[in-house]
């Protein structure tokens, strides 16, 4: 039997995401129309023999958590918890805290997916691959290749090439050190915990001389990347299993459009009925669509490619959307246009008006580009980055919206280019 553990991280992670983090927690954002968190649990079902999904994070459990938690409970047929930390554990310290309800009931391995991911989750395979390589307790990293530049960014990985084996493992490296990044997605046997234990107690020992009132809390604060990969590269347990199939951080907005791409893409040979078609009486659609079956729309409108359509969303006449998501409530009167943008919850914009962002997408040209999920400033200016406006936000009739992130609840009275509107 097999378990998978599901990394949520928590209020302090995500800040990226602002302010659409502040409404919604982060792994519960819609991404191609489903919250980004069920892309991975639909992949964790679909795996023969799966039990059991665990969520570690550190949010407090809440109301829009718990809906989720049970809907997909009964949706995917499986048994999903929520585990929550008594602090931010690290990537580690949350499985390692919680290794009791993992190995119950004797899982022969178990997955842990980072949550902030898009991937077509190759899971299956990462399986089949560990029955062929290595010992039978080894552990599998999933990897994929990355531009020299940008694997600066993820945790690096170098290979045997004829057996796949980990022989060394850098978190974001400060120079060069191999093309092959971790994917945040791992397969481990239950035997991953003695690794961690005798790690942790040589933290508590080295802590507790430090600082006896709290090293124990600190001990248990443990990367699975640099506290646990680094060590167990080269040492015959850790393999890498690369795959060609598409796969994406989700840290920025900007990348949450990216990913959407991603999965709507995937949906026509996994979810073909979630992917709008044009219909007599329906707006007209360009690539590909998702639209919620409660949403209202003009069939002037034109919608297309990479948009995602919220509950009870309204769009007018002629109104244009392309590469965007408009979330749940929104209405778009008549003859706006909505281009790269993030339309948030409850929001309005008036007749005429004109949301635009700027595309974050990877270079076309470069096969193994990633997604830069920049920060908001570079050099002390707002870097040119999708439009996102905040939930409850009203642009009035007219105006243009461009480059800008708009706070929520606000309601801006004229035009802007490049700035934040707080
Ligand atoms: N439960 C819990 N989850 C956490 C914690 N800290 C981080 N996470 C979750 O773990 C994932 C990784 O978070 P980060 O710590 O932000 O790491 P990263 O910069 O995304 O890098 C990781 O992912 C890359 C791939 O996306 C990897 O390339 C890299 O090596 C590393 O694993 C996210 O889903 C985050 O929510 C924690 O204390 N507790």
């Amino acid at each position: 039997m097999l378990k998978a553990v599901i990394l949520i991280g928590g209020p302090q992670k995500g800040t990226r995401f602002r302010p659409l983090s502040f409404e919604v927690p982060k792994p519960l954002f819609p991404v191609a129309g489903v919250p980004m968190l069920q892309h991975h649990i639909e992949a964790c079902a679909k795996v023969p023999n799966m039990k059991e999904i665990l969520l570690i994070g550190f949010y407090q459990p809440n109301e829009e958590l718990t809906r989720f938690l049970t809907n997909a409970q009964q949706e995917f047929k499986v048994s999903i918890r929520y585990l929550q930390e008594y602090a931010a554990l690290g990537t580690g310290g949350g499985i390692y805290h919680f290794r009791d309800q993992i190995v119950s009931g004797s899982p022969e391995a178990f997955f842990v997916l980072n949550a902030d991911v898009c991937s077509a989750f190759p899971l299956s395979e990462m399986l089949s691959f560990q029955k062929e390589h290595g010992e039978p307790n080894s552990f599998v990293i999933l990897g994929t290749t990355a531009n020299r530049k940008q694997s600066l960014n993820y945790g690096c990985i170098v290979e045997n090439e004829k057996t796949n084996e980990v022989l060394h493992y850098v978190e974001k490296p400060s120079t060069f050190v191999s093309d092959i990044i971790n994917c945040g997605i791992y397969l481990f046997k239950p035997d991953i915990f003695q690794h961690i234990g005798a790690f942790f107690q040589k933290n508590q020992q080295d802590m507790l001389l430090e600082e006896p009132t709290n090293g124990w809390h600190r001990a248990e604060a443990i990367r699975l990347e640099q506290d646990i990969f680094t060590a167990l590269a080269g040492q015959g347990k850790l393999y890498v299993y690369k795959t060609l199939s598409f796969w994406s951080q989700i840290k920025s907005a900007g990348s949450a459009i990216y990913a959407s791409r991603l999965y709507l893409n995937q949906y026509h040979t996994t979810h073909p009925e979630r992917l709008a078609s044009n219909k007599d009486g329906g707006p007209k659609i360009r690539g590909n669509v998702y639209i919620h079956p409660t949403a209202n729309i003009d069939p002037t409108a034109m919608l297309g490619p990479n948009v995602s359509i919220g509950t009870g969303v309204t769009i007018g006449a002629g109104v244009r959307v392309r590469e965007s998501i408009i979330l749940h409530g929104v209405t778009l009167q008549d003859h706006c246009c909505v281009l790269n943008s993030i339309v948030g919850w409850d929001s309005t914009v008036g007749k005429w008006a004109r949301v635009e962002g700027t595309p974050s997408d990877p270079n076309p040209n470069d096969p193994f580009a990633k997604i830069d999920s920049e920060t908001l400033f570079r050099d002390g200016e707002l870097t040119p980055s999708i439009t996102i406006l905040g939930c409850n936000v009203t642009i009035p009739s007219e105006v243009i919206i461009l480059n800008s992130i708009v706070l929520p609840h606000k309601d801006p009275n004229r035009s802007f280019k490049n700035q934040i509107i707080l």
